[in-house]
């Protein structure tokens, strides 16, 4: 009998082309997303070299990181670095022969929310993109991770990539969350759990009750932070509620390509008896909303906490570095998180940015008011995910509720267009990034899911959303 395989195993071994004695590896690469940001150079690359875009097909371009999202930006960005960096993806997509979404197509969006959406995400797959979240798409079963500059130009010239296998890690998630507890907690809870460099190396697979009983856009947020865990990339096994999502969308296989899909689709589970180099194990009964205090998607607390003291850290090295964070973000050992007020919101990026997001917030805001001291903003994540929640009338309790309704794109995410915190402003931030500056210079990040978020526009502060009437 054959060695029992996990669902990493089968992936890697159904796209391997190659593998030398020293571990280095060719694997074949099914899908390629593009953005604006790492690809310029790529494409000039290609085209110094004389070479074409291997397989056009396989590659989605579209932009996020640098649109402005307010409305008029339809008449042209403003901003002359993103005008150039927008302009010039839609150039090369145009030169090699790659579908490409631009601003004003409605199919326009994060990249990791777009490749989903069009069903151009499937399970099985290898996908890459230079983008540190392309561990979103392993939501699906899909093996998919981030790749540099220089590697995206690799695909596009080859459709292949070279690597050298991951170890297999496996956090299991037992039981019912409790309710308020969302996928972004259960993420967060991960990471505070295993650290940030706690997946250094590995491949996670998530499994256990409380991941199985995530919609497909709750794993789509476990696995988009996978990489704060240090992950090369995350893995959910597909069942049918990721064939059920699939179906009918404009990449999806038709007809009996669909059943032949489904039938792959199916085996691809871990093996029983398959070992993994790690495991964690979590119990989702206990896990509380949770919120983030420093500067690291590590540092995080129980809304019902206080700010942790790092005298009470042993190691120097670490002591010293929360310190640094709590100083960066004003804060003082002792104080209650739901005293912490808040002067900005931002529910989106490609964490939080899906439908079922926008109604979790939505469901807060219905028939209230953003507090007079805070300014919320609500990013879709892509046009597509715009118009379903304007059909359910989302927009309008946002807007009556005093946020703001944008347009889609990586937004106050990080701070690479407009939108951006001022230095020393809070934010609640549906994101997945705390780091320095993320937000703009010298902002003040806190990770939350959509609710919390929403609570807090509301009342000017956090609070736990179990208690919210
Ligand atoms: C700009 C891009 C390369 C970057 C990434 O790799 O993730 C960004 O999307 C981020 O979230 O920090
Ligand atoms: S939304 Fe944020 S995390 Fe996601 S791709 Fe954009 S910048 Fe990166």
């Amino acid at each position: 009998m054959s060695k029992a395989r996990t669902l990493y195993d089968k992936i890697w071994d159904d796209h391997l082309v190659d593998s030398q004695d020293d571990g280095t590896c060719l694997i074949y690469i099914d899908r390629h997303l593009v953005h604006e940001v790492t690809s310029p150079q790529a494409f000039e690359g290609l085209r110094l070299a004389g070479r074409k875009v291997h397989a056009p097909v396989k590659t989605l371009a579209v932009v996020d990181h640098n649109v402005p999202t307010t409305p008029d930006r339809v008449n042209g960005i403003k901003n002359e670095e993103s005008r150039i960096q927008v302009a010039a993806l839609a150039q090369n997509a145009l030169d090699f022969g790659v579908e490409y979404y631009s601003e004003k197509d409605k199919r326009q969006g994060i990249v990791h929310i777009v490749g989903p959406e069009q069903g151009f995400t499937l399970p099985g797959m290898t996908i890459v993109c230079g983008d540190s979240h392309t561990s979103t798409h392993g939501a699906f079963g899909a093996l998919a991770h981030g790749i540099g500059t220089s590697e995206v130009e690799h695909v596009l010239a080859t459709q292949t990539l070279i690597q050298s296998k991951a170890k297999n890690m496996l956090v299991r998630v037992d039981g019912k969350a409790p309710e308020g507890v969302t996928a972004k907690d259960i993420i967060l809870a991960i990471i505070g759990e295993i650290g940030t460099a706690g997946g250094t190396g590995h491949v996670i697979e998530f499994a256990g009750e409380a991941i199985r009983d995530l919609s497909m856009e709750g794993r789509m947020t476990v696995c988009n932070m996978t990489i704060e865990g240090g992950a090369r990339a995350g893995l959910i096994a597909p069942d049918e509620k990721t064939f059920e999502y699939i179906k009918g969308r404009p990449r999806a296989p038709q007809g009996e390509a669909w059943d032949k899909a489904v039938e792959y689709w199916k085996s691809l589970t871990t093996d029983e008896g398959a070992e993994y180099d790690r495991v964690v194990v979590l119990d989702a009964a206990n896990l509380p909303p949770i919120v983030s205090w420093g500067s690291s998607p590590e540092d995080v607390i129980a809304i019902t906490g206080e700010v942790p003291n790092p005298d009470d850290i042993k190691d120097e090295n670490k002591r010293s570095s929360k310190w640094r964070a709590l100083k960066y973000m004003g804060l003082t050992p002792g104080t209650k998180m739901t005293d912490v007020a808040v002067d900005r919101v931002f529910i989106g990026s490609c964490t939080n940015g899906r439908i079922e997001d926008l109604r979790a917030a939505a469901a807060v805001a219905k028939g209230r008011k953003v507090a007079s001291t805070v300014n919320a903003m609500i990013v879709p994540g892509s046009g597509l995910v715009k118009e379903q929640a304007e059909a359910e009338g989302l927009d309008k309790i946002f807007l009556e509720a005093g946020f703001e309704w944008r347009e889609p794109g990586c937004s106050m995410c990080l701070a690479m267009n407009d939108d951006r915190l001022k230095p020393e402003e809070r934010c609640a931030s549906t994101s997945n990034r705390n780091f320095e500056g993320r937000q703009g210079y010298k902002g003040r990040t806190h990770l939350v899911s959509p609710a919390m978020a929403a609570a807090a526009a509301i009342e000017g502060h956090f609070v736990d959303i179990r208690d919210w009437k």
